[in-house]
Order: structure tokens, then C-alpha cells, then sequence
């Protein structure tokens, strides 16, 4: 199977390191027996000794256990779980023995390659916790810039934790994020619940250049892209959402005919968002259903968005387009979101479920 041949040189030196050694890991990953990681954790010491790709199943490795494997420590060689929530999907690497993250965000940008690569919509570091928290949570975007946050990521973050640290049942941590203090809550049925935290408004923070109301808020106001003039409202959960729901062709999207790979750049890019933009594209389907589509900043359409999910249903309530409570559906599927009344805090219910586990060698 080639390998090698596969992988496009970078100028640099150290690039050009990272390549030839990724080599190693397409070759390792794509030859895995996924089935047989359940009953033969000898396979993940030497991955190549099952090498047909043809024959590969992915199967969930029910019996590995994630702390062994981690816990290898090679120099030279990077291991890591995949996990997704709803498709939108991450490279789970432990760093809890060091304070900056394994890998650098050029590193990162060659691994998430779904071509040349792992395949992932960014790679997230699980480090110590600071100021008192259980742990503090990272993340790498598939382009290398790193975000506050991530919802879908902070829920495989808490089962990654459950798996290294041998927990089960209901379980929850204080998570340091670039977006404050994060809660996730391991549920009885697998999923997790997360306490996202109070929605910022104020347009400086969002942080946006459109004229805000009197509340200092910018909701339903337009933003010019490309001459269309489009309705949105500005929310961020730590991260930056402008939320549409409409323009002046089309007052209520109907989001599956969106041409996203065209139109979403030119929210992520414009002037109006000095630290860049996700945007999501919103149909309202009843008071407490919604279904959206996502452009992620820095990492493009995506299946699924955590925090994106939450900045709709603020944005949807701000509106008066929908209740505190709503199931929003995804491209990968359905997340429960809830704004709170009483403490102003969003909370996000949904599912992390574990891909794959690989070894790459930096
Ligand atoms: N997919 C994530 C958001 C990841 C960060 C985002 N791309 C950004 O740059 O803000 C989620 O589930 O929230």
C-alpha cells in the first residue's frame, strides 16, 4: 500500500519532517483491524501487523483500555483517540504531564488532513486543571488557529477523562476553557450534559463591528455580504456565532438549499467579525425544534456544532422565534439545548462516542 508516496513535501525542514513521518501513522491507521484491538491490545504495539486495509471493520473497542494505551510513551510518537459528537469529529491526545499542548497547530493542520492525514475538525489536548478546576481543555482547529471553546469537543472531553481516569456512571468535571469555567456531566445513559455557561451579547465581546441596540446586543440586524442583505444576531458562547435566519430574498431559510461551501467564507472572512466568525444557518421548524447548518471558523462546514447549537436557541429566544428549550438538528444529528431562566446559563445534552484509537509519529 503506498504510504510515502502519498505525502506532499513542505519546504521547510521541520514541515518536511512531519510529512515523511506521517507516513507511519496513514499506513498504521488504515491497516487497522479495528476488531482486533478488543481482544489483542498487542496489536496496537506493532499496528502494521494487520495490513489490509481492505479487510478493515471499525468496531468500538469495548475491552482496550484507553489509560494502557495512552500511557505508552515513545518518544517519537503521538498516540491519541477519535472520538465525534454528531460527526463533528477530534483527535483526543492526554496531556496532563505538560502545560503546553504534544503538538503544534502546523502539526495539527497535518493531522486533521482527511486526505494526508488522521481525518478530524480539530485536535484536542486534555492538560491539568488551573485555578482550582479538574482539568483544563485546548483545541487546535483543522487550520491551526485555537478557539476558546468547543461543546461537541468538551463532551468527548469528558469521556476521554471517564476512559483515562478508569470512571464510570455519572460523573462530572470542572473544565478550564478558553471561554471560562465548562461542566460536563456524564450522564447514566452515555451521554453528556454540559453547563456551558452565561451567552455574551455585548457586540464588542462577540466580538462584532456591527452597530449594536440599546442593550449594547446586536440582534436581527443586517449584514451586508456580497449585496444580500442578511438578518443576524450576533451571541457568543466563549466563541464567536453570527446566527441567521433569513435575508432579504428569503425571510425563513430553508437550509438544505444553501450553497454553505460558498456563502459561509464570506461571513467567516467579513470585515464585520475582527476575530473571524462561525456562522449558522437556521430553519424554524416548530416553537421548540430547529435545524441549522454550520461554517465553522477554521474549520469549515462541520456536521455538528456544540456551541453553535447554543448561540441559535439565545439567538432564537432573542428573536422571538422559539422557546428556552429546543431540540436543534444537525447535519449529524439532534442536540437538546436549554437557556436557562433562573441562572442565565445555556446547557447542551447530546452524545461523544469513541471512533478509533492510533498511534502517529511526530
Ligand atoms: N465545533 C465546535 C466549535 C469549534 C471551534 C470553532 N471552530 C471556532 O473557531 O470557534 C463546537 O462544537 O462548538
Amino acid at each position: 500500500m503506498a504510504t510515502a508516496a502519498a505525502i506532499s513535501l513542505s519546504p521547510s525542514p521541520q514541515i518536511r519532517r512531519l510529512s515523511a513521518s506521517i507516513a507511519t501513522p496513514i499506513r498504521s491507521i488504515s491497516s487497522l483491524h479495528f476488531d482486533s484491538l478488543r481482544s489483542n491490545s498487542s496489536s496496537l504495539r506493532n499496528p502494521s501487523i494487520r495490513v489490509s486495509a481492505s479487510s478493515m471493520r471499525v468496531g468500538t473497542p469495548e475491552k482496550i483500555s484507553t489509560a494502557s494505551f495512552l500511557d505508552r510513551r515513545e518518544s517519537g510518537f503521538l498516540h491519541f483517540v477519535k472520538y465525534h459528537g454528531l460527526g463533528n469529529d477530534f483527535i483526543l491526545v492526554d496531556n496532563r504531564d505538560s502545560a503546553e499542548p504534544r503538538i503544534t497547530p502546523e502539526q495539527a493542520v497535518k493531522l486533521c488532513d482527511r486526505n494526508f492525514g488522521i481525518g478530524a475538525d480539530g485536535v484536542i489536548f486534555a492538560m491539568s486543571g488551573v485555578n482550582g478546576t479538574d482539568y483544563t481543555m485546548r483545541i487546535f482547529n483543522s487550520d491551526g488557529s485555537e478557539p476558546e471553546m468547543c461543546g461537541n469537543g468538551v463532551r468527548c472531553f469528558a469521556r476521554f477523562i471517564a476512559e483515562l481516569e478508569n470512571l464510570y456512571g455519572k460523573q462530572s468535571f470542572t473544565v478550564h476553557t478558553g471561554a471560562g469555567l465548562i461542566v460536563p456531566e456524564i450522564q447514566e445513559d452515555g451521554k453528556v450534559k454540559v453547563d456551558m455557561g452565561e451567552p455574551i451579547l455585548k457586540a464588542s465581546n462577540v466580538p462584532t463591528k456591527l452597530p449594536a441596540n440599546k442593550d449594547q446586543a446586536v440582534v436581527k440586524s443586517d449584514l451586508n455580504v456580497d449585496g444580500v442583505i442578511w438578518n443576524v444576531t450576533c451571541v457568543s458562547m466563549g466563541n464567536p456565532h453570527c446566527v441567521t435566519f433569513g435575508n432579504q430574498e428569503s425571510q425563513n431559510l430553508t437550509v438544505d438549499e444553501l450553497n454553505l461551501a460558498v456563502v459561509g467564507p464570506k461571513f467567516e472572512h467579513h470585515e464585520m467579525f475582527p476575530a473571524r466568525t462561525n456562522t449558522e444557518f437556521v430553519e424554524v421548524v416548530s416553537h421548540e425544534h430547529l435545524k441549522m447548518r454550520v461554517w465553522e471558523r477554521g474549520a469549515g462546514a462541520t456536521l455538528a456544532c456544540g456551541t453553535g447549537a447554543c448561540a441559535v436557541v439565545v439567538a432564537a429566544v432573542l428573536e422571538g422565534r422559539a422557546g428556552r428549550s429546543c431540540t436543534v438538528d444537525l447535519p449529524g444529528g439532534p442536540l437538546d439545548i436549554e437557556w436557562k431562566e433562573e441562572d442565565n446559563h445555556v446547557y447542551m445534552t447530546g452524545p461523544a462516542e469513541v471512533v478509533f484509537y492510533g498511534s502517529v509519529a511526530v
